[in-house]
């Protein structure tokens, strides 16, 4: 199997067919809407809290709430219903979100979206889940994940997944490679273009980006979204705290499966750190679509369709540290 990761790519140029790069266009649709860039933050308590999430639907975003208050889901949809924007939350397996799925069907809380959130997401139980969650709530466009392989998008789509999420340890306060020896840390951007042969529906790619042309790669290799969390956990709107440290600026961010996440030591697969404080996330998200604009023009294209297209050459680390 060919094994590689975003740093060993590049994307061959076309010929470009725009006279600016502000005529490319950057949209994506994903499920029932329209969104102005395919990226999405991270569905963390450390990424997203619901002022981001309401910022987010206002201004053409996609974004999904993390299950980590799940106590202040259900009124967190009602809310932003009573705002007309859409509700996209999460849950996970446990049979208390059985009831929590009654609870949205029985007080007509149909949220937009729902993503199915747990570590090993090729499961039984997360195939048991999906199955209710579209009996329940049929009209909710239903993600699930996570998954490293091929079948695995092929069982949680036949189970009636709308689209899957890719990335098994790839994330940067991720440590399940090292505890567990599993995972696609390292070779993230072949488990999705392997995953992206067996999908009929659209593939999330979630963990490992570093760069923003990592977007225009996770697009090449099949994700019609690309989930990002320690690239936008830095911001003034994010949740966790600013730290100084001899005058740089940091915010914490930690992991979903971290013992800080947890409140305990227990199956820990994640850990917390600092990131730098990038001011606001407008501006981020701006640059990553005017970054998205320009490999558009590269792919030689109007649209992300282009980039999908797009030949590209494996250079092993060709993309060193020490050039950002
Ligand atoms: N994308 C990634 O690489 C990873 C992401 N995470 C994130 O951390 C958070 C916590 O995840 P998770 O541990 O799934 O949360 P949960 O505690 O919600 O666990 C999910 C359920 O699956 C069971 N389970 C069985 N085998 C596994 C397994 N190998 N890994 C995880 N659960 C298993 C758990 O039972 P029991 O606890 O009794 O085993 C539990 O009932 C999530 O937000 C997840 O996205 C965590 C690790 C990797
Ligand atoms: N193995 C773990 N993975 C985690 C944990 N918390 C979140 N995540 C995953 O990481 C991505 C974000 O990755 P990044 O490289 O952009 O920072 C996130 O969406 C989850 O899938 C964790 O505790 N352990």
């Amino acid at each position: 199997m060919e094994t590689f990761d975003y740093d060993d790519i590049q994307l061959i140029p076309n010929k470009c067919v725009i006279k600016s790069r502000k005529e490319a266009d950057t949209s994506v649709q994903f499920g029932p809407r329209k969104f102005k860039i395919p990226v999405v933050p991270a569905n963390m308590e450390s990424v997203i809290n619901e002022d981001l999430a309401v910022w987010l639907a206002q201004n053409g975003y996609y974004y999904v709430m993390h299950r980590f208050e799940p106590e202040n889901r259900a009124s967190f949809v009602k809310r932003m219903h009573d705002r007309n924007l859409f509700a996209s939350i999460s849950v996970g397996i446990k049979d208390a979100e059985y009831d929590f799925i009654d609870q949205l069907k029985s007080e007509h809380l149909d949220p937009e979206y729902i993503t199915i959130d747990v570590a090993h997401g090729h499961s039984d139980f997360v195939i048991k889940m999906i199955q209710y969650i579209k009996k329940q709530l049929p009209n909710t466009f239903v993600t699930a994940g996570n998954v490293a392989t091929p079948e695995a998008v092929r069982d949680l789509e036949n189970a009636g997944a709308d689209a899957t999420k890719v990335g098994v340890g790839p994330g940067k306060a991720c440590i399940t490679k090292l505890k567990t020896g599993f995972g696609t840390g390292g070779w993230q951007l072949a488990a999705l273009r392997l995953c992206s042969k067996a999908a009929r529906k659209p593939l999330i790619a979630d963990g490992g980006i570093r760069h923003n042309g990592d977007i225009a790669k996770s697009v090449r290799f099949g994700a019609s979204m690309v989930m990002i969390g320690s690239m936008l956990a830095g911001h003034q709107e994010s949740p966790g705290h600013i730290i100084t440290i001899d005058g740089k600026q940091f915010k914490q961010y930690w992991g979903s499966a971290s013992e800080v996440q947890k409140g305990a030591y227990r199956n820990v697969e994640g850990k917390q750190m600092l990131v730098p404080f990038r001011g606001s996330i407008k501006d981020t998200l701006h640059e990553m679509q005017e970054d998205l604009q320009s490999s558009i023009s590269y792919a030689g294209g109007r649209d992300l369709e282009s980039i999908t297209k797009v030949d590209y050459v494996i250079v092993k680390n060709s993309i060193m540290d020490g050039d950002y």
